[in-house]
């Protein structure tokens, strides 16, 4: 068995369902303009397009339902009906907040704010130029296109200055600054040293990241997602509140362009009811304004719950640096001096906004085996208790402890559990259906949360994933490493998340006692 490669495809897998709820939501949003009128033939044959490579991709990951929907949504790119299309859109809705649990956006209210998507030539395939020997390109390529990367060898000048991101070495990179110079689109570059002077050496030669070979793909993703937060799948969602329509229309135009789903208030005391709209990740926020300045409204805004740490960046004709520091030490964020270039506005606010996310993914990931960290998964099982308790239907969660990891760190080395760890995690995420949550409990624990799975199928899914596991011993250096699991599994019966855990541990003690490797139902003795 391929470890490696199976921690690849569970990390990719993870990346897709990520960004799948995101994708859901931008190809309901084109519907619905087509709905209202907007159609062009453009916009059709574009999201048609976009259709085809997203059926594909879903496909692969076993993400079937979602490939399904998507197959009828093209079908009403070219055979338009009215009834049928607005049902598709709310499933598109519905299916997307099921998986991400984020509700709606709404996208029109009826004070005027208007929420906006981004530009229809977003929803193309984002253009990647990859400048790294051929082998090596071409393994890219294909799981690339799976992502909705369009990957280019050499593209011509104009093609690669519009590409997101050039992937080159050292050599090429030097060769393509030369010839493109200010127009070279953001650099990731790939070294064959992990070092600090091989990554100084990309930092000095304007490298936005950094990969040491082999390629991992999720990394060049990540790297990727950094530097366009849009190419995630999810729009940055950004505020704009300036009073000027001119100037607010401009950045809107240029926010658009870039990926960004907008809204644009010009009166500041209307922000709330845009806040609570479109839920902003970043808040773009002009100093001086009529009723109430920028540095009022920060102020008002960092003493409200939910908005307390939202990122801002101020616009200004200020240069007087006490009072650019005043606005600096409010929000702690970025501030433009106007008139503000287009690439700069961009580079700014994706900037800040690849940040955030990654900081949430920080906040909500365990380090070692990418699966959810405790507070994330306890938030997950809280959840998904509310709203079995509110359906009436089935739930389980599964303990899952490794027998016996002291002993074989002990023998094999830390390394080696940790790597135990990262493999049982990887199989479990593999295969999880979408709607279940894994995560680390601590240790050597995870727990699994099952919604709409009775204590059976619970049994059934454990114990395939649990004879794999012992059928296909691990090699770690050379050596076969024998590993097995207990699992102790708790039905939801309408109580508290707390009791349905406390259940699956009991579960866990008597597998354990018993002898390990086995799984034990909380509720048959
Ligand atoms: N390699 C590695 N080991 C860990 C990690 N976290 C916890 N452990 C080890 O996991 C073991 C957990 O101890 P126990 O709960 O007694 O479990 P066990 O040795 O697996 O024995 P049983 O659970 O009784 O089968 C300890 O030896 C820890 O050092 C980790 O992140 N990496």
């Amino acid at each position: 068995m391929n470890q490696d490669t199976d921690q690849q495809k569970a990390s990719l897998k993870r990346l897709f369902a990520r960004r799948l709820p995101g994708k859901l939501r931008q190809v309901s949003g084109y519907l619905q303009r087509m709905h209202s009128g907007e159609a062009t033939a453009g916009l059709g044959k574009q999201l048609s397009l976009t259709l085809e490579h997203s059926i594909k991709s879903c496909e692969t990951f076993g993400f079937q339902a979602c490939a399904r929907l998507l197959e009828q949504a093209e079908i009403q790119c070219h055979n338009p009906d009215a009834d049928i299309r607005a049902q598709l859109i709310k499933a598109l809705m519905d299916l997307a907040e099921e998986l991400d649990g984020k509700p709606k956006l709404e996208a029109k209210t009826d004070t005027g704010i208007v929420m906006e998507p981004p530009s229809a030539s977003t929803l193309a395939l984002q253009p990647l130029w990859i400048s790294l020997p051929e082998r090596e390109r071409n393994e890219l390529m294909a799981p690339l296109a799976l992502f909705g990367f369009a990957v280019s060898s050499q593209p011509g000048d104009t093609a690669g200055a519009a590409s997101i991101a050039v992937v080159a070495d050292h050599e090429a990179a030097h060769a393509i600054r030369s010839r493109l110079g200010d127009k070279m689109p953001p650099l990731v570059m790939v070294g064959d040293e992990d070092s600090i002077p091989a990554r100084l050496q990309a930092v000095r030669a304007g490298a936005s990241a950094y990969i040491v070979r082999p390629v991992h793909l999720p990394e060049l993703i990540e790297a990727l997602e950094t530097i366009n937060p849009a190419t995630a799948g999810e729009p940055p969602r950004v505020l704009i509140v300036e009073d000027s329509k001119s100037q607010s229309m401009h950045y809107n135009k240029v926010l658009k362009e870039a990926g960004c789903s907008t809204a644009v208030v010009n009166q500041p005391l209307q922000v709330m009811e845009a806040l609570h709209r479109l839920k902003p990740e970043l808040i773009l926020l002009d100093m001086h304004m009529p009723d109430c300045t920028g540095l009022e409204l920060a102020r008002v805004l960092h003493q409200m719950p939910g908005w307390r740490s939202i990122p801002m960046v101020f616009l200004t004709a200020e240069e007087n640096p006490e009072k650019l520091a005043a606005a600096m030490a409010i929000s702690g964020d970025d501030f433009l001096i106007k008139p503000v270039k287009a690439d700069e506005l961009k580079t700014a606010v994706l900037r800040r906004i690849a940040r955030g996310r990654t900081q949430t993914q920080t906040l909500t990931r365990d380090e070692l085996t990418g699966v959810l960290n405790l507070n994330a998964l306890q938030s997950a099982l809280d959840n998904q208790c509310a709203l079995a308790n509110r359906l009436g239907e089935s739930l389980c969660f599964a303990h899952i402890d490794v027998d016996k990891l002291g002993e074989l760190n002990s023998e094999h080395g830390h390394a080696a559990g940790n790597a135990v760890l990262q493999h049982l995690a990887a199989l479990f995420s593999r295969r999880a259906r979408q709607s279940d949550s894994i995560g680390r409990l601590g240790g050597d624990s995870f727990g699994l949360v099952l919604p709409g799975c009775h204590g059976d199928d619970a049994i059934r899914l454990i114990d395939g994933i649990r004879r794999d596991f012992e059928r296909q011993p691990m090699i770690y250096n050379d050596k076969t490493l024998h590993v097995h699991f207990s699992t102790g599994i708790a039905s939801h019966d309408g109580g508290q998340a707390g009791t349905l855990r406390d259940n699956a541990a009991r579960a866990l003690r008597w597998a354990k006692e018993a002898g390990g490797n086995r799984i034990q139902l909380a509720n048959s003795n």
